[in-house]
């Protein structure tokens, strides 16, 4: 792909345009608000001078309910040869671009699954969409030249393609990403007026599960918006759920120690089933779940420590699959976790023990 256009460069647009550019397609950014194109460009994303032809290919990356028009508005610009969105639901921008009477030959729907709680260009990074499914949802008549432009955009992420019906898209990831997203805001929400005392001792598995409450709520209300019926209906299983684990509790509290079994067994089981469901989340590129070890470092809490070990586990030819860190409350240090494969465990720990890293 020579040359792109991103059209909203927040953070998903800009991820991908760092992404673009690094492989040598020239990015062309706009956006609504031209601080966050400026910002976008000043990180290396791309220019901010408008194209002087028809590009390769307009990434429309704005929220889903402006996807529509803004298809409209740069298909009657002539601004790309091929256009696609990155819309978290598909089938309401599909709604609307079949409203406004798009030409639908030359787009094609597209869904990374990849993101994160922060929005707005400086939370963006080029590697986000690395070893992730992106979804691809064509329309009947999209041109199979659109196609194989959204399959190169993918290709150039570093993202693993899935092509989908939308609808069939939208329950999907009502289950995979709407229903988690409501549920970690839930969890959040009982913080809001804990004690601080309480707040304080938060640990990795609260932090864990609410990550993604941190989320834009308006970007959330509108992909919620657009598919509320299939999320409501999720919610109302779990709320089945949530009534049994409850009564469980309670029967836990019984006099009776039949009854108390009963509790046990029922809290149990919905345990058990949170195994089950959670052992099959696929790992990157779709592969089976992969188990990672962590090593853990103890760092101060400076600037340059984190690249600093990074570039140590590089030299030690050791790829980071995730990391968390976790800052020790009114101390100067962080313990940062390197979740690594299994078989690079003791070539990591032996090559920083000998750089004299304080391992946990
Ligand atoms: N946040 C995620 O984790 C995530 C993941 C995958 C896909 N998405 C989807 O990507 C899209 C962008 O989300 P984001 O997280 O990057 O949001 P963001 O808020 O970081 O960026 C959106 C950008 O779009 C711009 N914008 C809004 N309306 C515009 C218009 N009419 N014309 C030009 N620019 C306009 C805004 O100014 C903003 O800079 C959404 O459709 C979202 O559903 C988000
Ligand atoms: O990891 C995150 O922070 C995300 O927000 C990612 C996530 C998800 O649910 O997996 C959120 C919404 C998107 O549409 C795609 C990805």
């Amino acid at each position: 792909m020579r040359t792109a256009v991103v059209i909203g460069t927040g953070l998903i647009g800009t991820s991908a345009a760092l992404a673009l550019t690094e492989r040598g397609t020239t990015v062309h950014l706009r956006d609504a608000d031209h601080d966050a194109a400026r910002t976008a460009a000043s990180l290396g994303a791309g220019t901010v001078e408008p194209p002087e032809g028809m590009v390769d290919l307009a990434i429309i990356a704005v929220p889903p309910a402006r996807v529509g028009q803004v298809l409209a508005d740069a298909q009657r610009e002539g601004l790309a040869r091929h256009y696609t969105d990155v819309a978290s639901v598909k089938a309401g921008p599909r709604q609307d671009v079949l409203e406004l009477g798009c030409d639908t030959r030359s787009y094609i729907g597209s869904h990374p699954m990849a993101g994160a709680e922060r929005n707005g260009p400086l939370a963006a990074r080029a590697d986000l969409f690395d070893g992730r499914t992106w979804v691809l949802t064509p329309m009947p008549d999209t041109d199979t030249e659109t196609l194989n432009a959204a399959l190169e955009l993918v290709a150039l992420c570093g993202a693993v393609p899935v092509v989908m019906d939308a609808a069939a898209h939208d329950r999907a990831v009502a289950l995979v990403s709407h229903t988690p997203q409501l549920l970690a805001s839930l969890v959040a929400a009982r913080l809001e007026h804990a004690p601080d005392n309480a707040v304080r001792l938060a640990g990795p598995g609260i932090r864990d599960t609410t990550r993604i409450a941190a989320s834009d709520p308006r970007l959330w209300v509108d992909i919620l918006s657009a598919n509320a019926g299939v999320v409501a209906d999720i919610l109302e299983e779990v709320a089945a759920d949530l009534g049994g684990a409850v009564s469980g509790l309670r029967a836990m509290e019984a006099a009776d120690a039949a009854k108390r079994g009963e509790g046990a067994a029922a809290v149990a089981d919905v345990l058990r089933r949170g195994n089950v469901g959670r052992a099959r989340i696929p790992g990157k590129h779709g592969a089976p779940p992969t188990r990672y070890e962590d090593v853990a470092v103890l760092i101060g809490d400076q600037p340059g420590e984190l690249a600093r070990l990074f570039a140590e586990a590089g030299r030690a030819g050791v790829n980071i699959e995730d990391v968390t860190i976790e800052h020790s409350t009114g101390q100067q240090a962080g313990l940062v976790k390197l979740a690594v494969a299994p078989g690079a465990v003791p070539t990591l720990t032996a090559a920083l023990r000998e750089r004299g890293w304080s391992l946990r």
